[in-house]
């Protein structure tokens, strides 16, 4: 089945005001007209109004790096689903590696961040992904099952269809070591499995599932040949106009 590409840039905690508009606007230019794919940015909180401002017009969709389960209240230094939504965004990332692992979100938090932004109408960018000595261990599947069962509990049928999965070993992530075609495409194939297996077969097929660690220009059209993979979400060649520009032109 053909899903409909997404090429997500997350720029992690990159990018001051001028830098942030700079690289939307390039971004803005070189996506313009694309019918067939779409393009997503995930810029810090800090700049997300003004990337989404200079967006405008554009089908480029903006997404939060993370997100909080209520609307307001005293959660210092939590962002809401409804201020997302109020600066320009429709979507969150949730469940980033560096999230579990430098900040210790549990399977419990991701949880709630995921049925929280579901529940405001934004679309979850759910993370999972192994370390390398749970590949080394190969221990990968039973990870990436703990992930999805864990984070994607009370995820309703209609709601996993509009959940975007993100599969980045964690020793690929801005190591330069790019899983190979075949490692990134066994992983995304047991994911679609375990996701039929968890909601239904033609909720599985439709949901789009991104691969994630040290995407490159000369690397994403092989990744994105592949039968399971329907899109990259890049960080560091995400800063770079001309290189996140040939990733989103993936041949
Ligand atoms: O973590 C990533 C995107 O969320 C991947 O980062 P790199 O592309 O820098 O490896």
């Amino acid at each position: 089945m053909k899903r409909r590409p997404l090429l997500a840039g997350n720029w992690k905690m990159h990018t001051t005001v001028i830098d942030a508009c700079q690289l939307a606007a390039a971004i803005g230019k070189c996506s313009a007209g694309l019918a067939d794919r779409d393009v997503l940015l995930a810029p810090p909180y800090t700049v997300l109004s003004e990337v989404a401002h200079v967006l405008q017009g554009s089908d480029v969709l903006i997404a939060s790096q993370n997100v909080c389960w209520e609307a307001e209240g005293a959660f210092t230094g939590e962002i809401s689903p409804t201020m997302i939504k109020s600066a320009g965004g429709t979507a969150a990332i949730i469940g980033h590696s560096e999230r579990r692992q430098i900040f210790h979100e549990d399977h419990a938090i991701i949880n709630k961040r995921v049925l929280g932004a579901l529940a405001f109408g934004l679309i979850p960018v759910f993370c999972v992904g192994e370390t390398l000595e749970e590949r080394e261990g190969e221990k990968t599947f039973e990870i990436l099952e703990e992930q999805l069962r864990e984070g994607l509990a009370g995820v309703s049928l209609q709601d996993m269809g509009k959940t975007v999965v993100a599969y980045e070993p964690v020793w690929a992530i801005g190591t330069g070591k790019t899983a190979s075609k075949e490692q990134a495409q066994e992983a995304h194939a047991f994911i679609r499995k375990l996701l039929a297996e968890m909601f239904e077969k033609n909720i599985a097929d439709t949901v789009r599932i991104l691969y994630g660690g040290s995407v490159k220009p000369d690397n994403v059209d092989e990744l994105m040949a592949q039968t399971d993979i329907d899109g990259a979400l890049v960080g560091g060649a995400a800063l770079d106009a001309d290189s996140f520009c040939r990733i989103i032109n993936f041949i």
